[in-house]
């Protein structure tokens, strides 16, 4: 068990900042992930826990303790490779035990450690086989039964499941979740999928060129982000942005005289009658139905549940839902509403 720190910690290679002055606190046993564009940090974060890197500046603390010193090996962190990592001449019950084996622990502990991960990770009735006669979430579990064999004090996984199928992905996630919870060990998952972190995560940090723009719940970060990045990062589809003079047309009440810009979620932009803006695009999903807008040339979106009878081309009114706008100002930070 373990919590992970970072202290003002920057990583440059050459030129490039890659991960630039991160604080960070990862408590023991959460689900945190590291959540950003590509290149914005999220592996090096990774790289640096293990001790794969050194931080130029700063301190990391696993547990209370600086590890600046301390090798890869003793901080017994592990990281979960994808599934191409495992041996392929081995099955599965091979490779799981592997890390045991290597490190000459006595056979009546490994039987014991190896019955004890594969049992939650129910991989049980797999273990004969070899990696290439195993699905992708098969050969996914084995991958990560083999890191937790050895008990680490935290696992990291970088992006895992990106090459699975939507639905095989959904599928993992929850998987995930339950087997993170029943390990209880911290777990530091890199993602660059917005619904994939909203869905798993217990904290997460948001990225951006290798700084850290918000950490909180994702539920936090959702209601609360700090700035225009965060706000678009979160969601789908966006956050609807846009000039407060425009704003001004669907008569928000409470806005703050520096904002800028009001921020409203799809789900807050209320439809009705008027003559405001212009449905140019209707796109009926089953559950909900997303509408595309024009308030004077200024494209917004709008999510409703069911299928509301709305045509493209046809006029309507935009009021945003009570105490659910966001202001921003001018730099594109949150302000606090009247
Ligand atoms: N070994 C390295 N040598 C030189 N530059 C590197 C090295 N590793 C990372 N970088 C640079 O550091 C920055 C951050 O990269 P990093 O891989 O941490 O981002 P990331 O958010 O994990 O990206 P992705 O989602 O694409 O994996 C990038 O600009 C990258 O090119």
């Amino acid at each position: 068990m373990a919590s992970i720190s970072f202290r003002n910690v920057t990583k440059r290679y050459g030129d490039v900042v890659a991960v630039d002055d991160v604080t960070l606190d990862i408590r023991d046993n959460a689900f945190f992930c590291l959540f950003g564009p590509p290149l914005s940090g999220k592996s090096t974060i990774l790289k640096l826990i293990l001790g794969l890197e050194q931080p130029d500046a700063g301190e990391i603390l696993i547990d209370g303790r600086p590890v600046t010193h301390v090798s890869p090996a003793q901080r017994n962190v592990a990281m979960v490779f994808q599934n191409l990592a495992l041996f392929p001449h081995m099955t599965a019950l091979e490779n799981v035990r592997f890390p045991l084996v290597e490190r000459r622990m006595e056979p009546e502990h490994i039987r014991a450690r190896v019955a004890d991960v594969t049992e939650k990770l129910h991989i049980g009735h797999i273990l004969h086989k070899p990696p290439a006669q195993l699905s992708g979430g098969e050969r996914q579990r084995v991958a990560i039964a083999r890191a937790l064999v050895r008990d680490p004090v935290a696992y990291l996984m970088d992006d895992p499941i990106s090459a699975l199928d939507a639905r095989l992905r959904e599928e993992t996630r929850v998987e995930l979740r339950r087997i993170q919870r029943e390990m209880g060990k911290t777990l530091v998952y890199v993602t660059h999928d917005q619904e994939e972190a909203m869905s798993v995560a217990d904290g997460m940090a948001v990225f951006e060129n290798g700084r850290v723009r918000q950490t909180g719940t994702p539920e936090d970060l959702y209601r609360r982000p700090n700035s225009t990045y965060v706000a678009g990062m979160l969601g789908a589809p966006a956050m609807n942005v846009l000039p407060m003079e425009l704003a001004v047309r669907m008569q928000v009440a409470d806005a703050p005289d520096r904002a800028a810009n009001l921020g409203v979620r799809p789900e807050n932009l209320r439809v009705g009658l008027g003559e405001l803006a212009e449905i140019t695009e209707v796109e009926p999903l089953g559950g909900f139905t997303t509408l595309g807008l024009s308030l004077e040339g200024t494209d917004l979106r709008a999510t409703l549940r069911g299928q509301p009878k709305f045509t493209a081309g046809q006029k309507v009114g935009l009021t945003v839902d009570p105490g659910r706008a966001h202001f921003f100002d001018a730099g594109g930070a949150a302000i606090a509403a009247h």
